[in-house]
């Protein structure tokens, strides 16, 4: 587009001066507040180990803020966010989306926050944990000031991605009117290379654990040495299992010298987790813990004893009789998730249904997700929407068809419903050995009430699912894959008193899915015996009467099969695999029974030239590369498997290390461009005593570089060109520039630059 003529220089030149004396005197403007914000932090910063909701809150006709020279309004303890020391712009944003009093974990831990201190704080689920991180880290960069040139300021780490993109919507809301770019870097994206060339721009990142290492390890720019905040949703899980590791890997790259926030509606932290990440005297608010119940006050929550092979029909029923409500529903596995719907799918309810679950393609997990948000509808979930996610606060039933593993579990996905003020009803479908479950959850302060099943009105649905198995093969398979991974799910749970395997009415199961006959499944007695010789050492099963085994005998794999095995694989425990720590027990689930595990001896021919790098004897011969290491004084030419392994765990390493120093050195380079930049940016700011130079170069260095503190939100599946998509990002910002100021200034520059 051509650049229109400007009829009146004269005109354009006062345009200018006063866009720029604007500027300037917003600058300043800014940098007052911040000063007035520090100040009055300071000076009412709440008692370490205190809880500021035993402080009084401040009475209404009180003036907020500066009250004289040396005194301010007290902040801990005070019940509306327009009491608070935050930024107007945060205020802003908070007002707009008509946040106004504060709930008991924000009341208890901004404060805390606010002045720095690492905070753990637990409340229970739909307590506004998101608002009680989200508000600190807005304004722990406004108050440093933090632009583009400082890189990544903040990093917030979720358990799943639907929350990640949660808390990045709520982030985008109430930081409307502040400068700072963020962007939600989750996996399931095929754009991770746009991805890369932006991370570095962005000021905030919002992560899942997996898709924040990918970036550690592989964009070669990556760089959070300035980091200031850290904050982990649902913290006790992303600490445990299968996260721990990747965690491990990440903080061990991010600077010590940061604030960490952590939060969640069940904290199990160990000292060891504290000391792990590194929190310097953290402030722990558990703001219910002296609440009568652990879930919410507006829950309504009752357990039906249902036998395994009615769990269909009394899901049927249920459903059926609750037509006019949003329903979630919780079961264990993807599998048994993708089998319900395709199901009810075919015997319709009269209410629409969804699935979601991490077999999932990402995009359609965020259509499930966003329209499950607006529509009344049922919804069949796995674990993957059991924490944190709000669903518009409009779910009106959660129904648990299979147990969770644990109380934690439990309340966790109870609490997508009653959330903030709303009301909500829970149902947890126990089977009869199951039943102690209701001790633990009366014992860790759930209400929970048992009511008998109406078996007479309960609707068929076992016996209608036989004719659709013949009808539909393709939901056959399903059933046979549900079937095998629910036992295997019932096999990995830890709580050995409640989930017993042994216990499952297995062939009226195997009937309920509609199943002619039971898959075969090959009890095993455990017997675990470790024995080493010569060959080195291997493990076989061996006589042990205290748990059973099984092994699923593999059919012949079609495309349903395929997505059953990574579903049974995922089943297992996955980090055990990896860390190579699995026992007898869980190495029989995934290998096939008649698998023969044998080291064998590779033989090679020490003359037979290989590969493209040449080995030279002694005599200056050439020799393929393994002969090196292959057994040639025995002279039979054996490859010996230890000298093998020994030698790649030496190029390995050398690997290793080479990565790392590139790695160090390409993180040195960067950052010393970075310090240059902020260098050249911080002698060019006018809150260095340069404001009053309005005349010249300066002048436009200072516009330039704070009209370009403009907002950018990176989401990288919001729209569909990848270049399209990130300009129109810029300038969310009511203070940024408008196009035609940026035009005029671009004129100004060449225009000085021809002079
Ligand atoms: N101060 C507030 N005023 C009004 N609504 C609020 C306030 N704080 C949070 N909310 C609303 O309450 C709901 C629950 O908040 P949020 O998702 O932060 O809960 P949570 O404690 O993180 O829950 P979970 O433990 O399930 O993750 C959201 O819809 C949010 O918009």
């Amino acid at each position: 587009m051509r650049r229109p003529k400007l009829k009146n220089s004269n005109s354009g030149k006062q345009n200018r001066k006063h866009f720029i004396s604007r500027k300037v005197r917003g600058l300043q403007e800014e940098k007052e507040e911040i000063e007035l914000l520090k100040s009055w932090i300071e000076f009412g910063k709440p008692d370490p180990g205190c809880n500021p909701l035993s402080n009084p809150s401040l009475p209404g006709d009180m003036p907020i803020g500066r009250i004289n020279a040396n005194s301010f309004s007290q902040y801990s303890g005070c019940k509306l966010f327009s009491q608070m020391p935050l930024s107007q712009k945060t205020k802003d944003g908070l007002h707009e989306a008509n946040y106004k009093v504060m709930t008991d974990i924000q009341r208890a831990s901004l404060p805390h926050a606010l002045c720095g201190r690492d905070v753990l704080g637990a409340a229970k689920t739909g307590s506004g944990k998101t608002l009680a991180f989200i508000i600190p880290v807005l304004e722990k960069l406004y108050r440093a000031r933090w632009g583009p040139e400082d890189g990544v300021g903040c990093i917030i780490i979720s358990p799943t991605r639907e929350l990640a993109d949660q808390i990045f919507n709520e982030l985008k809301i109430v930081g409307k009117h502040h400068t700072f770019s963020a962007g939600l870097l989750i996996g399931g994206r095929k754009d991770v290379d746009t991805e890369k060339q932006y991370v570095n721009e962005l000021n905030i990142l919002i992560c899942t654990v997996g898709r924040l290492l990918q970036h550690m390890d592989e964009t070669v720019n990556f760089e959070c040495s300035q980091l200031q905040i850290l904050v982990l949703d649902e913290t006790d899980q992303i600490l445990n299992k299968p996260f721990k590791g990747s965690l491990n890997n990440i903080i061990s790259q991010l600077p010590n010298e940061r604030q960490t926030l952590l939060f969640s509606a069940t904290q199990t932290m160990s000292v060891q987790d504290l000391a792990r990440l590194s929190l310097k005297d953290p402030e722990y608010l558990g703001v219910h813990e002296e609440a009568e119940r652990a879930t919410p006050d507006r829950l309504e929550q009752i357990a039906m004893i249902v036998p395994l092979d009615q769990k269909l029909d009394m899901l049927r029923s249920f459903i059926k009789t609750h037509l006019n409500c949003k329903i979630l529903v919780f079961l264990s596995t993807c599998n048994q998730a993708r089998f319900v719907f395709e199901a009810f799918k075919k015997l319709p309810l009269g209410i629409p249904i969804k699935r979601l679950h991490g077999g999932m393609k990402q995009e359609k997990r965020m259509a499930i997700y966003s329209q499950f948000c607006e529509q009344r509808s049922v919804l069949f979930s796995t674990d993957v929407a059991s924490r944190g996610l709000d669903f518009n606060k409009t779910v009106d039933w959660v129904v648990q068809v299979d147990c969770p593993d644990d109380v934690a579990g439990y309340i966790h996905r109870v609490g997508r419903t009653a959330r903030y003020q709303s009301g909500g009803k829970a149902v947890l479908f126990l089977m009869p050995s199951e039943i102690e479950m209701l001790e633990k959850l009366k014992a860790a302060k759930v209400p929970i009430m048992t009511v008998k099943a109406n078996t007479k009105r309960m609707l068929p649905m076992s016996s209608l699912l036989p004719a659709l198995l013949v009808k539909y093969p393709d939901v056959q398979q399903l059933a046979q894959g549900v079937f095998i991974s629910y036992l295997k799910s019932i096999h990995v749970r830890k709580d050995k008193s409640i989930f017993d395997v042994r216990k499952l009415p297995i062939d009226e199961y195997s009937a309920s899915l509609g199943l002619s006959m039971t898959p075969k499944i090959r009890y095993l007695k455990q017997r675990t015996k470790h024995r080493s010789d010569n060959e080195g050492s291997f493990h076989v099963k061996q006589e042990n009467d205290t748990m059973p085994e099984f092994v699923h005998i593999p059919r012949e794999e079609t495309p349903l099969d395929k997505s059953n095995v990574e579903e049974e694989v995922f089943l297992l425990p996955k980090e055990s695999q990896k860390e190579g720590k699995m026992n007898a027990a869980e190495i029989e689930l995934v290998q096939p029974a008649t698998r023969v595990l044998k080291k064998k001896k590779l033989k090679i021919n020490p003359q037979r030239p290989g590969g493209t790098r040449v080995v030279f004897d002694d005599e200056g011969n050439s020799l393929p590369p393994l002969a090196a290491i292959a057994d040639t004084k025995g002279g039979n030419g054996t490859l010996e498997l230890d000298k093998v392994n020994e030698r790649y765990a030496k190029l390995r390493q050398e690997m290793k290390e080479r990565d790392k120093e590139d790695k160090l050195l390409q993180h040195r380079r960067l950052r010393e461009k970075r310090q240059k930049e902020k260098m050249k940016y911080k002698v060019a700011r006018p809150d260095d005593g340069e404001e009053e130079d309005l005349s010249g170069s300066d002048e436009e260095t200072i516009v330039k570089k704070r009209s370009k503190r403009s907002k950018t939100y990176f989401d990288s599946d919001s729209v569909e060109e990848q270049g399209k998509r990130i300009k129109d990002n810029l300038g969310f910002n009511a203070d940024s520039i408008t196009l035609a100021e940026q035009e005029e200034l671009a004129l100004k520059l060449l225009s000085s630059m021809h002079s």
